[in-house]
């Protein structure tokens, strides 16, 4: 839409009624206006140009030869659409849009309320699924082991109080199953593209959806934000064609009051009618969620009318007014944060709520894509046919199907994904998570069961939630020295103790020896090779040995499992690896730490620990949040983002990143401030807290000599002779009558039109790499690397099965001895080849023995950057 005219009053044969004209951007298929009528004119009251509108069953008519729309009785608007809003989010708008603001910001607490309402929900799911009571609290309450014993709460306590809110639903099940037409489903999974909403309904019968609610309510009527939620998914059904007209709320905790003290209605169940009113409430509050999105700006409170005196967080929201100077309608107490925090806050915020978006439209994509769009993109693996399904013991189920082709997928065994019949949005879909995935066969498992036909890639916004938490932890909790180090306030301060830890390598020495003497952070610049891993690991041992607790982190799982690896050979064994089943390497299971478990025993665990270890994404984990450390060590610094960064760091009193900003940069869809990381920006604002590790392991002499001079001003070198010369013959390979380049080589090919893949160049690729496999390597020896999925896709299928193909991101960490890479460069190379410089130089700086670039020399030379290089490797 481009404007929004202003509400004005018309008479109509209905009597006076209200209207405001929208204008549309021109386009083939839209009008160029619609008329809103009645309650949906207050859409205009929050339009603006560029929002996107949805109206159904619009009303039709023609006038002065042109066709014009308006809302008909049955009419919905919906704004911004394709941002997918959740239906817990709607309701806590309704209750209070501040609220529901502050939640974003502060993430879910580790208290004693939230775990329960999960426990009683559980055990809900598990009784309409059939299960022993006994044994589904049993399980439900063993399996919160963690989390439980964090809290310090005693589980004969925790299973007797559950049982109590469990014989609300037991009762209530018994008589709901006294008569024949009972259909039940628990937990259903519903996703609207038309009004933008997804969730998960606690259950539905006879059509109709059921809400849990762990609280007491001993009037007769559900609470009004209660209504709303099971008014949500009720529209959503009728959306499917099921006429949802009554909505239940269950609250549990009624059956567990004192019938002596309490007086009114007591029985949990409480049904009432959903008129079509609600169901535009529901869908105008929506709106009015969605479009604040839009304009990413803050609720204060005031758009509900919520009693702020009789809210819990009144408090909470006073202060964060206060500090941040936001409007609200609780007031603001305390002293407003310096404008540079204030300014820091805001500009972060925006950065993630853009992140935010991004994966939005990726949710937006479930429906805009064609299944076979969505296949071709690797976000979904389709047309797979039934091949039997099994209840488990413990509730859920496994469902199996077959492949009838073997296509790509981004899917990977024990990723969670979107299984389905086929249809994720209108039919029946379940959260799963894939339990085996290879060329012929898939197993997934799921909570319902279903014709399992399609996986999709479902978007996670827990990464982007998880930043919110840690810039709002930060800034709003954040200790006070470390807020004025790291907002430039003071400098960074250092003993000068000499530890002598290292001794065979000066710079590592130094590196150790600042991190051991920072006060407040210190940085170590390790370029590729450079033992990064090794000082990591030697720095655990020492901080350790002087009686820290230290918190290892990186952005993924593989590095923090490497880093373990090494802290092991140094003789540390009082780890705990705190991450999912899926996510840590197999050799590092016996560390990990499970959430089941008894409660004291587990929190105990975790609580002694010398070392932990986590990625950075767990670090913004409720449980993670609990835990505090002397120091914090970030590998892979210069792959996160700020507040990713943050999460990790809020952790500890004093930090050190590991990285190196002339590799792999944040990644980041919306791009600007997320693409600085804060190892980037500290490193430039405080070059004195940081060591370049300058010795490398890796690259003979000839290889890492462009890297050095391009990246590293020249400082980089081998660490020995040994490093410097090594060469093919040290394999046994005779490069002088093999013909295969040993250092350093450039092929030239003539390049193709198409941008992303070359055909020709992939065929040469193969022919060099059949001649180092000729010449006697390994496959695993050799790695080809390529700018674009789709020349992987063209070099794989010629290559040995066993040869490593794949995009820079796959390899960064990663060496070979030959490393062979495609540029795909055609024309005047107006796209970037690797997007910056930087994704070259982790690409050439993987190669031990031997780099051969594979590629257009006259497009090539186009660019002064890859003109060098073309010098440096025809020398
Ligand atoms: N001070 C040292 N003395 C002897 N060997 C070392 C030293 N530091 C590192 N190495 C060796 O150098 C190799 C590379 O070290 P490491 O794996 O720690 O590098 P890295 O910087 O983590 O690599 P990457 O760039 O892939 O992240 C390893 O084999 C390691 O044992």
């Amino acid at each position: 839409m481009t404007d929004v005219g202003d509400v004005r009053a018309v008479s109509t044969k209905y009597g006076e009624r209200d209207l405001a004209e929208v204008t549309l951007e021109p386009g083939d298929s839209v009008p160029k206006t619609v008329t809103l009528w009645g309650k949906w004119t207050e859409t205009a009251d929050y339009l603006e140009p560029g929002m996107e509108l949805l109206l159904t069953d619009p009303e039709e008519r023609e006038w002065n030869g042109e066709t014009q729309y308006s809302t008909s009785k049955g009419s919905y608007v919906v704004v911004e659409p394709d941002y997918l809003v959740d239906v817990t989010d709607i309701r806590e708008w309704v209750q209070c849009p501040r609220q529901y603001y502050l939640s974003k910001l502060s993430g879910l607490p580790l208290k004693y309320p939230v775990a329960k309402g999960t426990l009683v929900h559980e055990v809900f799911g598990d009784l309409l699924r059939g299960r022993d009571l006994d044994d589904a609290i049993d399980d439900a309450v063993d399996d919160a082991g963690l989390e439980l014993g964090l809290l310090g709460e005693d589980p004969d306590s925790v299973r007797e109080e559950v049982r109590q809110h469990a014989s609300a639903i037991e009762g209530w099940l018994n008589q709901g199953l006294l008569t024949e037409e009972d259909d039940w489903r628990s937990e259903y999974t519903l996703i609207s593209d038309t009004f933008g909403i997804k969730g998960r309904c606690d259950a539905i019968r006879r059509g109709m959806p059921v809400e849990l609610k762990t609280g007491k309510n001993t009037n007769r009527d559900p609470r009004f934000h209660d209504k709303i939620q099971a008014a949500c998914y009720a529209l959503l059904l009728e959306e499917r064609g099921v006429e949802a007209d009554t909505g239940t709320l269950l609250y549990t905790k009624n059956a567990a009051v004192d019938r002596g003290e309490e007086s009114g209605d007591l029985s949990p169940a409480k049904e009432f009618s959903i008129g079509s009113g609600l169901l535009e409430f529901v869908v105008r509050s929506r709106n009015r969620l969605a479009a604040m999105e839009h304009g990413m700006s803050v609720p204060t409170g005031k758009e509900s009318n919520a009693k702020c005196e009789y809210c819990f967080e009144q408090d909470a929201c006073m202060v964060v007014s206060g500090r941040l100077d936001q409007e609200s309608k609780a007031g603001q107490i305390g002293s407003m944060l310096p404008e540079g925090e204030r300014d820091y806050f805001e500009e972060l915020y925006e950065a993630i709520e853009a992140e935010r978006r991004e994966i939005h439209a990726e949710y937006a994509k479930l429906w805009k894509q064609s299944p076979e769009e969505r296949a071709a993109d690797d976000r979904a693996v389709i047309d797979l046919e039934p091949a039997g399904r099994e209840e488990l013991v413990d509730g859920g189920w496994r469902l199996r199907a077959r492949r009838p082709s073997a296509a790509s997928s981004k899917i990977r065994e024990g990723d969670r994904v979107l299984a389905s019949d086929g249809d994720p949005i209108q039919g029946t879909a379940e959260m799963g998570r894939v339990e085996r995935l290879d060329e012929e066969r898939v197993v997934v498992t799921t909570d319902e069961p279903l014709d399992l036909r399609r996986l999709d890639v479902y978007p996670s916004e827990l990464s982007v939630s998880r930043m919110l938490t840690a810039l709002h932890d930060f800034v709003l909790k954040g200790d006070e020295r470390r807020k004025d180090v790291l907002f430039g306030r003071e400098a960074p301060t250092f003993d000068d103790t000499a530890h002598d830890v290292v001794p065979n390598n000066d710079a590592q020495n130094a590196a150790v020896d600042r991190a051991l003497n920072a006060d407040d952070f210190a940085l170590i610049h390790g370029p590729p090779g450079t033992g990064k891993t090794y000082t990591i690991a030697t720095l655990v041992r020492e901080f350790i040995a002087r009686g820290d607790r230290v918190l290892l982190s990186a952005f993924t799982n593989r590095a923090v499992d490497n880093a373990l690896e090494a802290i092991e050979e140094q003789d540390i064994a009082d780890i705990v690896r705190v991450g999912t089943e899926t996510g840590v390497r197999e050799d590092m299971q016996e560390y990990r730490l499970e959430n089941a478990g008894g409660p004291h025993e587990q929190a105990d665990r975790l609580g002694a620990a010398s070392l932990v270890a986590a990625t950075t994404a767990t670090c913004g984990s409720r449980v993670m949040r609990s835990q505090s450390f002397d120091v914090v060590l970030v590998d892979e610094a210069s792959q996160l983002t700020e507040p990713g960064a943050l999460a990790a760091i809020n952790r500890g009193a004093k930090f050190v990143l590991v990285g190196d900003h002339h590799q792999l940069p944040p990644v980041v869809q919306a791009g600007g401030r997320l693409t600085t990381s804060l190892f980037e920006r500290l490193i430039e604002e405080h070059p004195e807290a940081g060591v370049l590790l300058e010795s490398q392991y890796r690259m003979r002499q000839q290889i890492q000599a462009f890297s050095s001079t391009e990246f590293y001003e020249g400082r980089l070198r081998p660490a020995n002779g040994a490093v410097a010369t090594q060469s093919l013959t040290d394999l046994g390979v005779d490069s002088e009558h093999t013909d295969v380049v040993d250092g350093v080589g450039f092929v030239d090919v003539t390049g193709t039109t198409d941008a992303h893949v070359d055909p020709q160049e992939a065929e040469r690729v193969a022919e060099i790499v059949e001649r180092y496999l000729d010449g006697g390597l390994e496959r695993s020896q050799i790695g080809v690397i390529a700018p674009f999925r789709a020349q992987v896709g063209e070099i794989g299928r010629r290559v040995p099965e066993g040869v490593a193909v794949d995009t820079v991101d796959r390899f960064q960490g990663s060496s070979k001895e030959v490393i062979v890479v495609s540029f795909v460069a055609t024309g005047a190379l107006d796209g970037p080849i690797f997007e910056d410089y930087r994704r070259l130089n982790v690409a050439m700086s993987r190669a031990k023995k031997a780099l051969v670039l594979v590629g257009d020399a006259a497009a090539l030379r186009t660019d002064d950057f890859y003109a060098r290089m073309l010098d440096w490797a025809r020398r």
